[in-house]
């Protein structure tokens, strides 16, 4: 049997690595098999894209380069580990997606139809078939990213919170305009009503 293509989005310090876990855990005391693994980044040589866009200053790359980073390390990514992964009947849970490229780049101005040209380009439009949204304020957000990073934040995380703020509103656009594959989730509260609140909204997936 085909496993499942799961990703989780949001803004920094929202719980999508700690619920990428928990929820692996929760889906394999189920009985069903799965892995974790994230973007950018989750194969050898989208790892090697990663370092080069985490390290750097924010102006290091342009935003269309960093477009064309991103699709590159998602179309190995989708290759090398994620498709094989789906096929072999394993559940992948993977910490950021196309959603986030569509999020960030695009809060930067480059076209979702741009985007999604690329990923079909590099990826063959691969889409998960559920991604959660996961949802705090803003300000809770930050604060959970800043308890966790201290001074040592990236690239992106150092933006300013303008940049954020269209970073959610580009979440919201694509939540509403796919309610089919994107569900959003509160994400407040601990992280245990959290993963019940995931594993609640893929009843419908589970065997
Ligand atoms: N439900 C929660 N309540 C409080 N703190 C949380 C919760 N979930 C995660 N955290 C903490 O907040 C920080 C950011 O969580 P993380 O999972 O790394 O977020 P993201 O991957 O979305 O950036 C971490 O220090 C983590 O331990
Ligand atoms: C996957 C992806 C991430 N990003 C950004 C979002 C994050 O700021 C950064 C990844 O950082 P990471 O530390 O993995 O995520 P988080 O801060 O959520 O724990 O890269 C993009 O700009 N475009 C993308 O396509």
């Amino acid at each position: 049997m085909s496993g499942r293509f799961i990703s989780l989005e949001g803004g920094e310090g929202v719980g999508k690595s700690t619920q990428a876990t928990r929820l692996a855990e929760a889906l394999r005391d189920r009985g069903v098999d799965a892995i974790v693994t994230r973007e950018p980044g989750g194969s050898e040589g989208a790892e090697a894209i990663r370092d080069l866009l985490m390290q750097g200053s924010v102006t290091r790359w342009s935003a269309h380069t960093e477009a064309l980073l991103f699709a590159a390390a998602r179309a190995d990514h989708v290759e090398k580990h994620i498709r094989p992964a789906v096929e072999a009947g394993e559940w992948v849970i993977c910490d950021r997606f196309i959603d986030s490229t569509r999020a960030y780049q695009g809060a930067q101005g480059i076209d979702d139809s741009a985007i999604l040209a690329l990923h079909a380009f590099g990826s063959k439009g691969l889409l998960p078939d559920r991604t959660f949204l996961l949802e705090v304020p803003q300000a809770e957000g930050a604060e959970r990213a800043t308890a966790r990073d201290g001074a040592g934040a990236d690239r992106f995380a150092a933006r300013e919170g303008s940049f954020h703020e269209a970073v959610g509103a580009a979440f919201d656009r694509i939540a509403d305009a796919e309610p089919d594959r994107v569900h959003r989730i509160d994400a407040t509260g601990s992280p245990q009503q959290v993963t019940a609140r995931l594993i609640d909204a893929l009843s419908d997936l589970l065997p």
